[in-house]
């Protein structure tokens, strides 16, 4: 396993290329964003099944190393060009207490599900850039198809009592906020 320089979730937003920071620091619902600006948005299912977190997961989630969890990949897109590829984990004890509806989720944006519940909190948003030494670039990298050497990627936790579930969004080169 290749030695990730930095685990950490803590580059600055500010870092990042003009045309996308307004994406990656917008604190609403991300499909609500994309259906805003781009046309025909639909949601690729890529998989949904019990998997084990990545290994810059387990913290967040207070989650051990052999703990399962549903792991949710998709592609949300504009038609057939792709937007952002997301990957969210759902523990066992929060599918079991507060999150039961997400097992069925589907195509349906997780989004339209998390942000319709007032009781559900989001937790302040953490960015870093990836690149091929991280699974998360690398599972965009199969789904779509080559990509630039880093990608920007944000992530944080939907809170539901104390169901927890976290939602990484990997930027790809399409989402660009429109030319002024
Ligand atoms: C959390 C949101 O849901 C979006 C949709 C997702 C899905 O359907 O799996 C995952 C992450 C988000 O990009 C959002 O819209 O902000």
């Amino acid at each position: 396993m290749p030695h990730i320089a930095s685990h950490r979730w803590n580059h600055p937003a500010c870092l990042a290329p003009r045309a996308l920071h307004p994406w990656l620091v917008h604190p609403g619902s991300l499909t609500a964003r994309l259906i805003a600006h781009f046309p025909a948005f639909k949601v690729r299912l890529l998989r949904q099944r019990w998997a084990r977190p990545n290994g810059d997961e387990l913290g967040a989630l207070g989650l051990r190393r052999r703990d399962l969890a549903i792991v949710r990949e998709v592609v949300l897109m504009s038609g057939d060009t792709p937007l952002v590829f997301a990957h969210s984990v759902m523990p066992r004890q929060a599918l079991f207490h507060g999150y039961q509806g997400l097992r069925r989720q589907g195509v349906k944006p997780l989004g339209a599900t998390l942000f319709a519940n007032p009781k559900i909190r989001r937790s302040q948003l953490a960015y870093r850039q990836l690149d091929r030494r991280h699974a998360l670039y690398r599972a965009a990298q199969s789904a779509v198809g080559p990509l630039p050497a880093a990608l920007w990627a944000r992530r944080s936790r939907f809170e539901l009592g104390s169901a927890r579930i976290l939602v990484t969004e990997v930027f790809l080169p399409a989402v660009r906020e429109a030319k002024p």
